[in-house]
């Protein structure tokens, strides 16, 4: 059994009375994905937000490579990629520009932003304007951005939506390269079919709590499937 590189403890965040995440643990090792599966609302990129730092927890504790973010930002936000499941695309910058900008913000080589763009497919259509793109290709490009500083730990908010077949299948590849390097991931999606084609441990999350998790082995050896167990999860049938 390897360490776990990324522990969570206890973790919450709370706006006014709201528990948005409320009591979350987990821990994870290098090498190793985790999908955090849910509904609307369920709290999921108010999770992930924390883990990449950009939102402050109101409880609990984060380490990742036994670093918190509170103690060093900087050695922290190193760590980490981050893509967002949104994102106001700068008007008129192409691909490449805005792969450039991204890549001068942590003092990358510009070599990066081609193998980047190679990796996400998009290296023929670097020239274009980001604005122009499809929701997949913009995904793509998102992908891209994270994955620039070859982070620890690569965070991921619904990174399937808008990908047609063909890139869903690229997806799982380039993610099981990433894995075998000993990156860390941590995704949310409501597709459990995704879950289930990457993930090596499941965090089913239902009003910011954590209604069930495990391996994805265990889980489908006890339930038949994650389809199955997500919904006993939330008291379904
Ligand atoms: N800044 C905020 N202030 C108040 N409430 C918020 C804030 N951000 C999110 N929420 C609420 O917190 C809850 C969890 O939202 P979150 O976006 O984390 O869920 P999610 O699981 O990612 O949902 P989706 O799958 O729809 O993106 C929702 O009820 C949402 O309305």
């Amino acid at each position: 059994m390897h360490k776990p590189e990324v522990r969570v403890k206890e973790l919450g965040k709370q706006i006014k009375n709201q528990l948005l995440v409320d009591d979350i643990s987990f821990e994870l090792e290098a090498g190793h994905v985790l999908a955090v599966c849910g509904g609307n609302g369920a709290g999921k990129s108010t999770l992930l937000r924390m883990l990449a730092g950009i939102l402050r927890p109101t409880s609990g504790e984060i380490r990742v490579n036994n670093l918190r973010w509170a103690q060093d930002r900087k050695r922290y936000a190193d760590q980490i990629g981050y893509m967002p499941d949104d994102y106001q695309f700068s008007q008129g910058l192409t691909a490449e520009e805005t792969l450039l900008f991204w890549a001068s913000l942590r003092k990358l080589p510009k070599q990066r932003v081609q193998e980047v763009l190679e990796m996400v497919g998009l290296d023929k259509q670097k020239h274009k304007r980001v604005t122009t793109f499809s929701k997949g290709m913009r995904q793509r490009i998102l992908f891209a951005q994270a994955m620039l500083a070859k982070p620890a730990l690569l965070i991921m908010d619904e990174p399937t939506n808008g990908l047609d077949p063909f890139w869903m299948q690229e997806f799982v590849h380039l993610l099981s390269e990433i894995k075998q390097v000993g990156h860390m991931v941590v995704f949310s999606t409501h597709q459990l079919e995704v879950a289930n084609d990457i993930a090596d441990q499941v965090l089913f999350m239902n009003q910011g709590r954590n209604v069930g998790e495990g391996t994805t082995t265990a889980i489908r050896e006890q339930y038949g499937s994650l389809h199955a167990a997500f919904h006993q999860s939330l008291g379904l049938k």
